[in-house]
């Protein structure tokens, strides 16, 4: 991993992002969560560093199959170990609601997926960073952690969440399908307190910085905080720019959408595509980075409708998201018109599909959802009566 790399732009965007400022001038600032934005995006790089140089050198045996069936990564694993671990030197009183678990690296047969994990997340943690107060927030490089150590990090991430109090979200790699294919994934941080999210950073490492532009500039980073708007920068901190959604344009207006049918039907919304009259074909993306895209102004409309019964939608595949959009003129609810629900806990409880688009579509949207949802109902009664 090319941790000069690392040192020069954690150095750069803290004196870019928030020049240098003494704790006790920083304490008095009146911008609420500070500390937790810096902490966030400074996790977020470390993590999609790793992530980057993980996947050049991922071996077949490197990836497991959970019992989802979703696979999972020695990419993931040393992702959240790392998040995890500097989350808990940062802010150690904070509950963390992170998707994976050490369950299968305790086992004798992940033996060799372990080793590989801590190799990776030590290398991460240690790594030398060249940043004025760092230590003082809790950030910057640590000690080589034991196997213990870091999988008691990923299993921290077992926190129940709910309504109240203070809990991180970490998705540590969001799209692991695409990052196997080479493709679009994300590395996602949340904090929620009292179930409302209140800073959310993604990275997007394989992200082109202008979507018409696939093969310039790679490797996006969004920032958002509560009240305080939502920001992109180039993940090696520079130019960062406010993020604001397009305004309602019918003819250039699209789908953002799962790449993967079993995650959202694609179906359904080519019915509300056609419904609203779109003449632009859905744009397909693996992860998170479609909320960045959304809020940057790409296409139209998140779009996430359910595939099936059961699947109950995770928290943190839409905390640092729901964030963006509605810090960039967006709103975002499920396809009966409510808020998510980020204090059900794990999941967002019954699965009635996610949908954000710019405020001024919005109800145009949802009204061609609704209609496309009562079709689908008659549909399904009518195939079940003959
Ligand atoms: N049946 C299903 N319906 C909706 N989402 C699903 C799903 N099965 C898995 N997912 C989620 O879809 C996420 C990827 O989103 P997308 O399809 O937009 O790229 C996965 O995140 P991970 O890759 O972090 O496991 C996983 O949590
Ligand atoms: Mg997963
Ligand atoms: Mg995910
Ligand atoms: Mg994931």
């Amino acid at each position: 991993m090319n941790y000069r790399f690392l040192s020069s732009i954690n150095s750069y965007s803290f004196h870019f992002c928030l020049p240098f400022i003494p704790a006790t001038t920083r304490r008095s600032m009146s911008l609420a969560y500070t500390t937790e934005k810096q902490f966030a995006i400074s996790a977020v790089r470390r993590a999609c560093l790793l992530t980057s140089s993980v996947f050049n050198k991922l071996v077949k045996n490197e990836t497991l199959v959970k019992g989802d069936k979703s696979p999972v990564t020695v990419g993931d694993f040393s992702a959240q170990a790392v998040i995890s671990s500097m989350l808990h030197r940062a802010f150690p009183d904070d509950p963390i609601v992170g998707e994976e678990d050490a369950a299968d690296l305790r086992a004798e047969s992940g033996a060799s997926l372990r080793d590989r994990i801590v190799e990776l997340a030590n290398e991460a943690l240690t790594a030398e960073l060249v940043i004025g107060d760092i230590a003082e927030w809790g950030i910057g490089p640590g000690s080589e952690q034991s196997v213990d150590n870091l999988l008691d990090a990923i299993d921290r991430g077992n926190h129940e969440g709910g309504r109240s109090g203070r809990m991180w979200t970490i998705d540590p790699i969001d799209g692991t399908k695409g990052f196997l294919r080479g493709e679009q994934y994300a590395v996602c941080l949340a904090l929620i307190v009292d179930a409302q999210v209140q800073v959310g950073v993604l990275g997007c490492p394989n992200l082109p910085l202008n979507l018409s532009k696939p093969d310039e500039d790679k490797g996006c980073l969004f920032v958002a905080v509560k009240g305080q708007g939502a920001q992109q920068l180039k993940l090696t901190g520079t130019d960062p720019a406010p993020l604001m959604m397009s305004p309602y344009t019918p003819s250039s207006f699209s789908f953002l959408e799962s790449v993967e049918a079993a995650h959202s039907s694609h179906s359904t919304s080519s019915r509300i595509s056609a419904i609203l009259g779109l003449t632009q074909p859905p744009i397909r993306m693996d992860s998170q980075a479609k909320y960045g895209c959304l809020a940057r102004g790409d296409g139209g409309a998140y779009m996430r409708m359910p595939t099936g019964v059961g699947y109950k939608e995770k928290i943190w595949d839409h905390a640092t998201g729901s964030l963006l959009v509605t810090e960039s003129g967006g709103v975002i609810t499920d396809s009966r018109g409510l808020p998510l629900d980020f204090g059900l806990g794990r999941t967002l409880g019954e699965n009635y599909g996610v949908i954000a688009t710019v405020k001024d579509a919005h109800a145009k949207l949802l009204s061609a959802v609704q209609e496309v949802v009562k079709q689908e109902q008659e549909e399904a009664k009518k195939s079940k009566a003959s």
